[in-house]
């Protein structure tokens, strides 16, 4: 007998291998189911702002956990978008370096009703706040490895699951009261996919790698030059190219040297090295994640951890400090300008609010080690419609980029100014309901799972600086308990 199919056979078998490949592929799409919130989700304050949604600390009344609510309202554009965060995050959440998933929800009545993310809260911040503090004049050498070492690990996990996050950056590193180091946001993060491989403009402009602005097909590699930048802005609390705003950020990587540390004899060989590996601006020469993780001494040398994590957390410690006591000078503020202030309402408050800050600033400096974290009290607000919220962040796009500049040095506007770093915004609250029955079950995560890593990119809104992520006086949307199923 021939061991030689026919030419029909083997038609046959690529038919059967076809049929087979789609079956799979169509066994694969998940659909996002979304959970109810009422009755498990109670909102708390306003903890930070994106361009995508408002994040909350909230609690879990069945598992009884502080956690952080991520709020976006879902347009018939942002619809898809905002499901394949949800299917992300969950896929990579069980990994020490990123916020764990917890589970996903929309009130009943109608898709265009707010999706919220229940994830883990990062009580620390994010890596963006700790080097915009007060007291932070950049971060020491080990800390700066502390921090690329944890978030190697995430990226790595990406990468496992084939994952870019597309928009890493200080904003989208968050930090646990305990100082490990989480990614979050997802909101820009893809599959790699080997045949049909990514061209789209997407990221934060100062940090987006020279591939993405030429739109030529990239991968995870985008992920360790956004690392590279954040490296120098831990150094130096900026990250090079602030002065240039939008597709002029684009032109000078595309066409000048990589960028360095300004002052490069200040830091170690070590650190130099690994930032110009991270800043190869030929992505095939640019290391992986693995790579850097296992060879490179910048990473592999960190030495007395616990060393490292004390001082992180003496940082934490401080910046919470800070962030509650400027809390608490706001209402204070708030409510001095209700009965004080008469006509000049605008000037008045600038001056206090500046007066604020530098009380904060002060008394943040004279804040002991020991000095107790800001706790707020997660607590119930009068109902509310929840559709209502005004999320979206100033965004400008370009293309497919948001184009968000993650200046510092926001001109002071005529209208006054809250310090970033008060979060006295109360949020809006889930109300509890006692009904229960899950609409489309999202996230159905398992909240005790065990953590793995994942990471994603976003553009975020430039204009808007992280400086005013604590910004906004308004009051959280109340979920309004749904009559209409
Ligand atoms: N798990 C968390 N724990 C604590 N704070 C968080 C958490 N997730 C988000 N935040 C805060 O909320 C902010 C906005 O969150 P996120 O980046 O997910 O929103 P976004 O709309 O996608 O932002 P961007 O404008 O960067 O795209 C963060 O910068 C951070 O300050």
């Amino acid at each position: 007998m021939s061991s030689f199919c026919s030419f029909s056979d083997l038609l046959k078998t690529r038919q059967m291998l076809r049929r087979l490949f789609s079956a799979c592929c169509k066994g694969r799409k998940r659909k996002t189911h979304l959970k109810e919130p009422r009755g498990t989700l109670e909102l708390g304050n306003l903890i930070g702002n994106g361009s995508s949604g408002q994040v909350y600390k909230g609690h879990n009344l069945k598992t009884n956990k502080v956690v952080a609510i991520k709020m976006m309202n879902p347009s018939e554009d942002t619809q898809k978008e905002i499901k394949t965060e949800i299917e992300i995050h969950k896929e990579v959440s069980r990994h020490k370096n990123i916020a764990s998933f917890y589970g996903a929800y929309q009130q009943r009545g109608s898709i265009m009703m707010p999706i919220m993310i229940e994830m883990e809260f990062c009580g620390g911040g994010t890596l963006f706040e700790l080097i915009n503090s007060p007291f932070c004049r950049g971060l020491p050498e080990h800390c700066i490895a502390y921090v690329c070492r944890e978030v190697l690990k995430g990226l790595s996990r990406l990468q496992k699951k084939q994952i870019m996050h597309r928009d890493i950056k200080s904003h989208n590193i968050a930090i646990t009261e305990d100082a490990s180091i989480r990614l979050i946001d997802f909101g820009l993060a893809r599959k790699v996919k080997r045949f049909w491989p990514c061209k789209e403009l997407q990221g934060t402009p100062h940090y987006i790698a020279p591939e993405v602005w030429t739109c030529s097909s990239y991968d995870f590699k985008c992920d360790i030059w956004a690392l590279g930048i954040t490296a120098i802005e831990m150094a130096e609390t900026s990250c090079p190219l602030l002065h240039l705003q939008g597709e002029a950020v684009g032109k000078e990587i595309v066409s000048g040297d990589p960028p360095t540390l300004s002052r490069p004899r200040r830091w170690s060989p070590a650190f130099n090295s690994f930032i110009d590996l991270c800043l190869t601006k030929d992505p095939k020469d640019r290391p992986m994640a693995k790579f850097l993780l296992q060879e490179h001494h910048f990473i592999t040398e960190l030495q007395d951890e616990m060393q490292v994590k004390a001082e992180m957390k003496d940082l934490i410690r401080r910046l919470n400090a800070a962030k509650h006591l400027a809390s608490k000078t706001a209402e204070d503020i708030a409510n001095a300008a209700v009965e004080e202030v008469p006509s000049d309402v605008v000037v008045s408050l600038d001056t206090k609010k500046e007066k604020t800050a530098e009380n904060a600033e002060e008394a943040a400096s004279e804040v002991q080690v020991d000095e107790p974290a800001s706790e707020e009290v997660v607590e119930a607000i009068s109902k509310q419609d929840v559709s209502s919220t005004d999320i979206m962040g100033k965004k400008d796009t370009i293309g497919h980029i948001k184009i968000g500049e993650p200046e510092k040095d926001v001109e002071a506007s005529t209208t006054p100014k809250e310090d970033p770093l008060q979060s006295s915004e109360k949020a809006p609250e889930l109300s509890v309901a006692q009904d229960l029955s899950p609409q489309e079950e999202v996230g159905s995560t398992d909240t005790e799972e065990e953590q793995t890593t994942v990471c994603h990119i976003d553009m975020g809104d430039s204009e808007e600086a992280p400086h005013t992520s604590f910004q906004s006086s308004k009051e959280a949307p109340v979920l309004e308990e749904n009559t209409g199923d």
